[in-house]
């Protein structure tokens, strides 16, 4: 999306038709610093660090890190290597995987003399549909805001979110955030309410940034703000992504996602996820029993960095150095508190039913 008025997008092929751009989101708010990926390990590692982060950035980046790799060695062992880097950088987004199978699939058949040329071909291709799936729940969920807008004539509609899935979460445009992307574009009169998400921040550090960036309305609350605010009629519909959605319409998303889903069914506030078909695993059945969630390093819950007055970049301690801590970076909602899931193919009932409907070729997928 825009940042001050330019256009970007999070990930990209460089000029030199080989190397890989990317925003490392690690530095934001204070400092925009575009990385360059060289290498298969330069992008396990930007995965693993979360120098780039959202489940279809993750596949996206996996994808040109395959076709990065197809450069150092195309043979079959090295394609293999490749895939068995990759696919540990992070276990919960099942878009990590779904963009690896669809890499293999495409060059395992073929001479490795052509698999270079392939991989990018099909890792900008990869990139090419998570921007226009992404469209398409921008369409879908604009639908949602303009029926809300049309019960307060005049009025604010005011949108609570969690973590980061805006434009920095994808390619483009972003899962939670592109309806409310064009919306704003719409001229539609929108407002954010922006968790910001401890203990990594994606909220007040990214969702915020390029909000602000693209022009729209935010406000940057703590986390635990969101029931009160819904309590007081301040939420009119909270719109979040997932990072893999069950074959039973269980959500899996940044930790603190269940909270607020809880707040929300108990206010009666409408609560959304958005997100592509592929962050759909129709091998997984029962979302809390069975979607792996990563445990992060616990310096994410002790420390904080941030800017001092005078400008610098500063870390510091936030918690005694003797207390242990646990840092679970994601949780499972579970369907019943699920309003609808905001897809390309429209705003679907959180059920098998409805996502075998709207996507039968995952499910051929699935059962390999
Ligand atoms: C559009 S997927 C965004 C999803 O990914 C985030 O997790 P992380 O920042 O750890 O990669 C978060 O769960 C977002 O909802």
């Amino acid at each position: 999306m825009k940042v001050d008025g330019k256009h970007f997008r999070s990930i990209w092929r460089e000029r030199d038709g080989w190397s890989v751009g990317a925003i490392d989101q690690r530095r934001l708010p204070h400092e925009f610093v575009v990385a360059r990926l060289t290498s298969c390990e330069d992008a396990a590692v930007a995965i693993r660090d979360m120098l780039v982060r959202g489940a279809p950035l993750i596949g996206a980046t996996a994808a040109y890190g395959m076709a990065l790799a197809m450069r150092e060695d195309a043979s079959d062992a090295g394609l293999q290597r490749a895939y068995d880097t990759l696919v540990v950088a992070r276990p919960t987004a099942i878009n990590l995987k779904w963009a690896l199978d669809e890499m293999r699939a495409a060059l395992a058949p073929i001479d490795p003399v052509e698999r270079a040329e392939a991989a990018y071909a099909r890792a900008d291709e990869i990139a090419e549909q998570d921007v226009e799936i992404n469209r398409g729940i921008a369409d879908n969920g604009l639908k949602l805001i303009e029926a809300t807008a049309a019960k307060k004539p005049g009025e604010v509609v005011n949108v609570l979110t969690h973590c980061n899935a805006g434009w920095l979460a994808t390619v483009d445009w972003g899962t939670a955030t592109a309806p409310i992307y064009l919306a704003h574009e719409h001229g539609i009169k929108v407002h954010v309410w922006v968790d910001e998400t401890r203990p990594r921040n994606q909220g007040a550090s990214l969702t915020a940034w390029e909000l602000g960036h693209h022009g729209v309305p935010h406000t940057v609350i703590p986390d635990n703000t969101g029931g009160h605010l819904m309590q007081h009629g301040m939420v009119d519909l909270a719109i979040v992504g997932t990072d893999r959605v069950a074959a039973n319409g269980d959500v899996c998303n940044k930790i603190g996602t269940y909270l607020k889903a809880l707040a929300a069914h108990d206010n009666g506030v409408p609560f959304y996820v958005a997100l592509p078909s592929p962050t759909i695993d129709f091998a997984v059945h029962d979302g809390i029993r069975d979607i792996p969630i990563e445990q992060r390093s616990g310096v994410e819950v002790t420390d904080m960095t941030g800017r001092t007055a005078d400008g610098r970049l500063e870390t510091v301690r936030i918690v005694p150095e003797n207390s242990p801590v646990a840092n679970y970076a994601f949780d499972v909602t579970p369907a019943r508190l699920v309003t609808g899931l905001i897809t390309e193919r429209g705003v679907l009932k959180p059920d098998r039913a409805a996502l075998a409907s709207a996507f039968p070729e995952r499910i051929a997928v699935a059962a390999k």
